[in-house]
C-alpha cells in the first residue's frame, strides 16, 4: 500500500487486473470474431448462405464433447458458443451490407471455407474452451459481466474493431457470466 494515497488509506479495492482469465477470454473470443470477415469473405456472391445450420450442429456438438473432457459445464459452454456464433452472423450480414453497398470495399481474394476458414474456427473452439475453464472462479462472481464488457471494449479498441464489429463481440460475451 502507498502511504498517504486515499484509495488506499480508505480500503477500496485496486481495479481489477488485467491479463486475468476473463480477460483471455475476451481475447480468444476477438480472434474467434475477426475470423468472421474471412468466412463473410468466403461466402460472399458464392450463394452460401451466411447461416449454415448443419455447420452450426457440428459446431455445438464438438464443444459439447470437448467441454465434457475439460469439466466444462456443457449448457453454459453450448450457451457461449451460441453467442459466438450469433456474434459471427451479425458481423457477416454487416459485412454483405457494406460489400453490397460500397463494391470497392468488397473482398479480392476468395478464402477457402471448408479448407481454411473453419478449420481455425476449430482451434480457437479449443482455445475458448480451455479459457472457460480457466476462468471458473470469476464467471460465478457478481462483477463478471462488468469486468467483461470493460475487457471486450478494451479489446475491440486495440484491434481498432470498427462499430460493427465491436457491437459483435459485445454480443458475443454474455453467456459467459450465466447472463
Ligand atoms: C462461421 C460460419 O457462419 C455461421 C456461423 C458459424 C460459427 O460461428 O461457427 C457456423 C455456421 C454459420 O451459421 C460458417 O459457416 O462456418
Amino acid at each position: 500500500a502507498t502511504p498517504g494515497h486515499p484509495a488506499e488509506a480508505f480500503g477500496t479495492p485496486p481495479p481489477p487486473a488485467r491479463g486475468g482469465a476473463l480477460t483471455a477470454v475476451a481475447k480468444v473470443s476477438a480472434d474467434r470474431l475477426a475470423l468472421a470477415d474471412l468466412v463473410a469473405a468466403a461466402k460472399y456472391g458464392t450463394g452460401e448462405p451466411i447461416s449454415d445450420p448443419a455447420r452450426e450442429r457440428v459446431v455445438l456438438d464438438d464443444v459439447a464433447e470437448r467441454s465434457a473432457a475439460r469439466g466444462v459445464d456443457r449448457r453454459l459452454a453450448t450457451a457461449v458458443f451460441r453467442d459466438q456464433i450469433e456474434a459471427s452472423k451479425d458481423v457477416q450480414r454487416g459485412l454483405f451490407a457494406r460489400w453490397d453497398r460500397y463494391p470497392s470495399a468488397r473482398p479480392t481474394r476468395l478464402p477457402d471455407l471448408a479448407g481454411e476458414v473453419r478449420p481455425r474456427l476449430d482451434r480457437i473452439t479449443v482455445r475458448l474452451l480451455d479459457g472457460l475453464a480457466a476462468a471458473e472462479r470469476p464467471r460465478g462472481e457478481p462483477a463478471c459481466t462488468p469486468r467483461l464488457r470493460a475487457d471486450a471494449v478494451r479489446e475491440a479498441g486495440e484491434r481498432r474493431f470498427d462499430a460493427l464489429h465491436a457491437q459483435a463481440l459485445l454480443r458475443a460475451l454474455p453467456s459467459v457470466c450465466g447472463a
